[in-house]
């Protein structure tokens, strides 16, 4: 369901709330990212003019209040950012749980004039938050009663504003795609698969991996869709009656294939569909006493919770905490708490007790076992996620009796590898298998599209292929122009009636071109369908392309070793240089990410007397006992200010204040296993395609049953704009493109660079990215996650 909700720019400018204050806490397990949120949230608050407070060990130093309440400033943050767990530390806090708890807690609270929150936790924390401010009058009055606070302070503190951020592994929060830790969790999770993988295979083993999630399977299930896992259990679609002898039979069906392995997810909280317990030893038991297989079992525990936190989890630690402080700041004694969180690619606030009652609402249809229920509960995306799941990890396509669909599929790339593509490929193949359809494979694209090096793709040549990066199928950036003669012969030859293409700028390009000569050509009168797919993510049409967060996280892994490699040494300025040809987007991304103290990009302007200004900057907070700084540098940032020039100029300032070292990244950026986003991404567009050329083929069905479709809807590229997956007319793009510099003419993340440099401590004018959505819009949208 589309919001109507309208989208207006608000600037917020520095000191613009001052004299106000709020405090911030971490609660229930931990997650990675919650540092990222922690920082933004103080910087912000100051930024706007406010006190902010550290509440440490969650409620529990809520109750118990003294020193567990402290006063954070700028260095407090600073170096958190790439840290995993919570430096201000959390807990689970039986007191709180009671009544005599919350009322210490709101008596200390009161005495240290603190009556703004910020709640970073998972459903539990965020529960427990909507009740202390239900509660929260009632508390005063009886406060009040018992001579502990004063008439001034309950009429002052009358109101407890509440803002509330997701911060959990276990993303099982209604309101909102992703909870901060969630995608780094599932990093933990894939890396730990795909190791398990090799040992599986020298020993022809099957392995059952326990994942976190006590009344959730979203890690479970997303592990699964990443790693392209035999079987998963989770207890949201608990396993029939007859799990054991499907189990059984799939994994047995899977080893007579050839298969050497098998791997089987489950959730923590695993049940049947009675809501008994189904666990990994239960699980074992079955495949060693029926199959007599070599079976191990690893529970990943937590492992999950540990680690650096993804960029993922930092950019949406750094987004979320500075949409917290703002709409805490915003609040009135009428406005609802909300909790701040992430639509798609968009911010929003959704009420508070909306996300709460809808979360407990799953537990209820859990509990009345009503598994339909629970699974819609959760939202479209986990619905549709479970269903690609189940069709995907088919051993075979179904057998089909009478009319099958039939038509005839091409698939190829276009362009550089991005990570993510491989996962693409299988995901297209075997939807179309499924609806009955042949799919070819193009191998080395135009050019191998031109010699004729197309082969039929079957369900098994894919195998696998979900965590590869590269490209197996070949790519070129050769382009079509010149050579439609040849294009349309073999699409004729091979009869090819929908044509995807996977790839950067030149697929978008190429695709556009051979849409072009659709009046010279009836060959090309077929649905042609682009998905974006490059690290750099400058295609227009989409936020984000497949490829780039993967890449995104190699620069920040690398950029957080190169920092470290300063530890203990003189104060040091690296400058480092990022891939994306003149798109921005990596250097800014992975600056916020890396907490970097600039980030020079193409898009935005800079002249010398920027340097220099930023040159100072750095000295002066080197002068304030900052050890190291990190400056990133996008290749064609400029051609004259090129990343030598950068460096030297640093170099040459930062005399006898702080050393340089300069790194160029190069091709490592690319990446080597694909992240779980663009083993996802890749999956859940290739879907989506396969449904996009169905809807196709029915509408430009001839009399004589050929495809005839000249419309510009029939050539499209498929991205994922603001709060959802849309299928944009390449014509339609054409107006929003530099073809010079191949870089979109606007860029959402342009919008984050105020908030970069707010959080090292520049001056900018932030405009606020939130939107106020019901919890109902958030969970009718098809997640990207
Ligand atoms: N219904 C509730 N009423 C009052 N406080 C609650 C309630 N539920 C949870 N809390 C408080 O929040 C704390 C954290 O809750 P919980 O242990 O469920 O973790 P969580 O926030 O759901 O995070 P995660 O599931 O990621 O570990 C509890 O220890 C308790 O102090
Ligand atoms: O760290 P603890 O208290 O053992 O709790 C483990 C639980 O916390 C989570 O990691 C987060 O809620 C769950 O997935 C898991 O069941
Ligand atoms: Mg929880």
């Amino acid at each position: 369901m589309a919001t109507t909700t309208t989208v207006k720019q608000r600037f917020i400018e520095r000191g613009s709330h001052k004299g106000k204050g709020l405090a911030v806490f971490t609660s229930g397990g931990d997650s990675q990212g919650m540092n990222a949120a922690v920082r933004a949230c103080v910087r912000m608050a100051i930024y706007l003019g406010c006190k902010a407070y550290f509440i440490r060990e969650g409620y529990q130093g809520m109750v118990d209040g003294g020193d567990n309440i402290v006063e954070a400033n700028w260095a407090s943050v600073s170096s958190i950012i790439h840290r995993g767990g919570t430096v201000i530390g959390s807990a689970r806090c039986m007191d709180f749980k009671q009544r005599a708890g919350r009322l210490k807690a709101a008596n200390n609270l009161i005495q240290r004039g603190i009556s703004n929150l910020v709640v970073i936790g998972g459903d539990g924390s965020l529960t427990g938050a909507n009740l202390f401010r239900q509660e929260w009058s009632s508390l005063l009055d009886e406060l009040l009663k018992n001579g502990q606070i004063t008439e001034e302070q309950k009429t002052k503190y009358a109101v407890l504003h509440i803002v509330g951020m997701v911060g959990s592994i276990d993303n099982d929060f209604c309101g909102t795609d992703m909870t901060i830790g969630t995608d780094s969790a599932l990093h933990r999770i894939i890396e730990a698969i795909d190791a398990i993988v090799s040992t599986a295979y020298s020993h022809q083993r099957t392995f059952i991996m326990e994942v976190m999630g006590r009344h959730c399977g979203y890690l479970a299930l997303q592990a699964g869709m990443s790693s392209g896992s035999d079987y998963i259990f989770i207890p949201e679609d608990p396993a029939r009656e007859n799990w054991r002898e499907m189990l059984c039979e799939k994994l047995l069906q899977e080893r007579n294939a050839g298969q050497r392995l098998n791997i089987i997810i489950v959730a923590e909280g695993a049940i049947d569909r009675d809501g008994k317990p189904i666990s990994a030893e239960d699980i074992k038991k079955v495949v060693v006493d029926k199959l007599q297989q070599d079976t191990r079992i690893t529970v990943l525990g937590h492992v999950q919770r540990g680690g650096n936190p993804s960029a993922f989890d930092r950019v949406l630690g750094c987004r979320m905490g500075a949409e917290a402080t703002l709409a805490l700041m915003e609040a009135t004694s009428e406005s609802v708490p909300v909790v701040v969180s992430l639509d798609g690619n968009q911010a929003v606030r959704v009420p508070l007790m909306e996300c709460v009652e809808r979360t407990q609402a799953v537990a209820k249809a859990m509990a009345d076992k009503n598994w339909e229920l629970a699974v819609k509960l959760r939202g479209r995306s986990f619905e549709r996620n479970l269903e690609t799941y189940k069709m995907l990890t088919r051993l075979k396509p179904p057998k089909r009796e009478g009319q099958v669909s039939g038509y005839r599929l091409a698939v190829m790339h276009i362009g550089a590898p991005a990570c993510g593509m491989n996962a693409a490929v299988r995901s297209f193949v075997r939807n179309c298998i499924y609806r009955g359809d042949t799919v070819f494979g193009i191998h080395d694209g135009i050019e191998g599209l031109i010699a004729g090096n197309i082969k039929e793709m079957g369900w098994s040549d894919v195998t696998g292929w979900v965590g590869q990066g590269g490209a197996f199928l070949g790519t070129k950036r050769t382009l079509p122009e010149c050579k439609f003669n040849e294009i349309a012969a073999r699409l004729k030859e091979f009869k090819i009636q929908g044509l995807l293409i996977i790839g950067g700028f030149e697929a978008y390009h190429a695709c556009g071109q051979i849409a072009d000569q659709r009046a010279n050509f009836p060959e090309f009168c077929i649905p042609m369908a682009v998905i974006p797919s490059t690290i750099s993510n400058n295609v227009p049409g989409t936020e984000f392309s497949l490829g780039c967060d993967t890449g995104l996280n190699e620069i920040t892994e690398i950029c957080d070793r190169i920092r470290q490699s300063a530890q203990g040494t003189k104060r040091r300025v690296f400058v480092i240089e990022t891939m994306g040809g003149y798109c921005g987007y990596l250097a800014t991304l992975a600056g916020l990410a890396g907490g970097a103290d600039a980030a020079y990009i193409f898009e935005e302007k800079f002249s010398i007397k920027d340097l220099q200004q930023d040159v100072y900057h750095m000295a002066s907070k080197m002068a304030e006992g900052v050890q190291r700084g990190l400056i990133l540098r996008n290749e064609k940032a400029s051609e004259n200010y090129n990343t030598d020039f950068i460096y030297r100029l640093y170099s040459e300032e930062g005399k006898g204040l702080f050393s340089c070292r300069m790194n160029i990244l190069g091709h490592m950026q690319q990446g080597g296993s694909p992240t779980p986003f663009d083993r996802n991404m890749g999956t859940k567009m290739a879907a989506k395609c396969v449904d996009w050329f169905s809807e196709q083929f029915k509408n430009n069905k001839q009399a004589d049953g050929t495809i005839k479709c000249t419309n510009k809807e029939s050539a499209v590229l498929l991205g994922i704009v603001r709060r959802q997956y849309r299928f944009t007319p390449l014509a339609d793009l054409i107006a929003e493109t530099n073809f010079e510099q191949r870089i979109p003419k606007t860029q959402w993340w342009l919008k984050l660079r105020p908030l970069l440099r707010i959080l090292a401590k520049h001056d900018s004018a932030y405009e606020e990215e939130g939107l106020y959505i019901t919890v109902e819009e958030e969970c009718s949208t098809d997640a990207v996650a």
